[in-house]
């Protein structure tokens, strides 16, 4: 294989005297294939994630067959380096075609083989191919020992194949919907382990019999010739739903912001309460119901329900060691803030270094963190394990409104992948349950303030006005949200800790997500930076 970036010996049109099935053999076709066409080919897709990088060349780490009488695909892990010194590892089916119809859009190679004209494609835009996978995995065998193992979950109620599509969402993979039931997601970025995506599901459906994420079907994992298990493919029943909790959440809030007004609410007089206190709906003064409305309140307890069980059900392991609850400890405590202190580092460069581009509010803030850098190092410093009684638990990872899809009144929640961020390994480790609860309430915040920034102009309230009724608003979110949240988890005896201990982790855990969204606003939407720094800033000024 190539180890780095050469001169090719072939010039278009590329021809190659050598059967499909044979040609990943041919050194000069992966070396033209490689370095002349991928190269090119994976900077343009949507799932590709290095763009922030300069693609320095790509090997090919390992390749199989996915064959079936005369029909061959070769499933591609590539690994992409990168002139700033590091890797990332993609999966590629590949298939040829010779239908000069076909794929139009999405050729990776035009070539002759063995005299026949044709083109290399992604494999997931044939439909023969799309079949060919489904198949395997609903005629899978327990205990299978190849290096392409197919998994069939006992959940599979062995439907035959009728047809399939892509899913066509906004994603970092991609799936593939089959019978208009079950969504096949193919891994793009590829890691040297078992997805956590494919883990979570399989454990939380499969095992656990946890409703409300999508059931798992089945999967699709390689054993590399290290031996290491690397899922390429998760198969999931699908969720028929009215959209995410995000869209829901924006499109409840822009009524609300539009109460004030029509309902004549003097936010000053608004009754307050204090962060984190746990409230039932009657704790709810009438003036906040009359205001938000009562759906809201009576949403957010179901989630809170529903994040609750999923908790209960991952901190209810007793054999199975990558799940089974642990306590903090001293290691936990240096690995946090090596990784949170790295993190801040990060975030203080490319606020330094981007500065010059925010205006307004964003450059206030942007100033003020800058300038009170010190005390939040100091936030992430102050973590103490030997006064933290909790458990650990495997967790979501990466728990904000956009992985929650709504189902008439209920809530499933998806993509158990962790945070994009971190490494493999880091996303395997224990945490509080608190930190989901935290993600959930800073994308409660997000929306609140998304709603406020872009409806500008909508309101006839000044935006100090707004932020005073949002913060408000935030305050009881968190209030119904931690009232049933709080009461289920300790009725089923997970310790989440003591009152106090708990603040400390949700505000810990709610800077370290502020800080995390600020590095990926300020890489993926300038615009938007200004929401997690006002994230940071409230957390740092809040007395508890
Ligand atoms: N099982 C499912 N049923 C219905 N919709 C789904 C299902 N899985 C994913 N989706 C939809 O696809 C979107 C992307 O899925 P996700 O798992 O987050 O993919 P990715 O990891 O590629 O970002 C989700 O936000 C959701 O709208
Ligand atoms: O869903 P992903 O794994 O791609 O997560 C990344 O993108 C998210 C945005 O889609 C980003 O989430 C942030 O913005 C959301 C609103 O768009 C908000 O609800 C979240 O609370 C906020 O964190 C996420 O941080 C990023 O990793």
């Amino acid at each position: 294989m190539p180890k780095k970036k050469k001169d090719s010996v072939l010039q278009p049109p590329y021809k190659f005297d050598t059967v499909w099935e044979e040609l990943i053999d041919d050194e000069n076709f992966v070396r033209v294939f490689l370095s002349d066409v991928l190269e090119n080919y994976i900077v343009q897709q949507r799932w590709y994630g290095g763009k922030a990088s300069k693609l320095k060349y790509i090997e090919l780490q390992e390749y199989f067959r996915i064959q079936q009488r005369e029909e061959v695909y070769y499933g591609l892990l590539l690994e992409v380096n990168f002139e700033e010194a590091f890797y990332q590892h993609y999966f590629l089916p590949i298939a040829f075609v010779s239908d000069e119809t076909f794929a139009e859009k999405d050729r990776i190679l035009p070539l002759t083989i063995n005299g026949q004209e044709g083109f290399i494609i992604d494999a997931l835009n044939l439909e023969a191919f799309r079949k060919l996978v489904f198949e395997r995995i609903m005629t899978a065998v327990p205990n299978d020992t190849t290096k392409v193992r197919y998994h069939k979950s006992v959940n599979f109620d062995g439907t035959a194949y009728i047809s399939s599509r892509f899913m066509g969402l906004e994603q970092s993979n991609t799936s593939i919907i089959i019978n208009d039931k079950y969504v096949i997601k193919f891994f793009r970025r590829i890691y040297s382990d078992k997805n956590p995506d494919y883990e979570m599901s399989r454990f939380l459906s499969e095992k656990k019999g946890f409703r409300n994420t999508p059931s798992y079907q089945g999967s699709i994992n390689v054993i590399d010739s290290d031996e290491v298990n690397i899922t390429i493919a998760l198969m999931q029943e699908l969720v028929p739903n009215q959209g995410d909790a995000w869209d829901y959440m924006l499109k409840e809030l822009k009524k609300v912001f539009a109460n004030l007004e029509y309902k004549r609410i003097h936010i000053d007089a608004l009754p307050e309460t204090k962060i984190f206190s746990k409230l039932g709906i009657n704790d709810v003064p009438p003036e906040i119901i009359d205001w938000a409305g009562l759906n809201i309140f009576l949403k957010l307890q179901v989630l809170a329900k529903r994040t609750a069980e999923m908790h209960i059900a991952l901190g209810s392991e007793f054999s199975d060691t990558a799940f089974t609850p642990t306590h903090f400890n001293g290691d936990y405590e240096v690995w946090l803030k090596n990784r949170l202190l790295y993190q801040f580092q990060n975030r203080l460069n490319i606020v330094e270094n981007n500065i010059h581009r925010l205006e307004g509010l964003s450059l206030e803030l942007a100033k003020e963190f800058l300038e009170r850098k010190n005390e939040i190092r100091k936030r992430f410093v102050n973590f103490d394990w030997t006064k933290l009684k909790g458990e650990r638990i495997r967790i979501h990872g990466d728990y904000h409104l956009g992985q929650i899809l709504i189902q008439d009144d209920d809530f499933y929640l998806l993509d158990f992948e962790g945070e994009p961020e971190s490494t493999i390994r880091d996303r395997k480790v224990k945490q509080p349950p608190l930190k989901d609860v935290a993600g959930i309430f800073r994308s409660f915040h997000y929306a609140i303030y998304a709603t406020i920034f872009d409806d500008a102009g909508a309101y006839p309230q000044s935006q100090k006005q707004l932020f005073k009724a949002g913060e408000l608003l935030y305050r009881y979110f968190i209030g119904v949200f931690m009232g049933s949240y709080v009461g289920l988890i300790q009725k089923n005896n997970l310790n989440i800790g003591y009152i106090q201990e708990r603040i400390f982790i949700l505000e810990y855990c709610m800077l370290e997500k502020a800080v995390y969204e600020l590095g990926y606003e300020m890489n993926s939407r300038p615009l938007w930076a200004v929401i997690p720094l006002e994230g940071i800033m409230s957390i740092i000024n809040e007395k508890t």
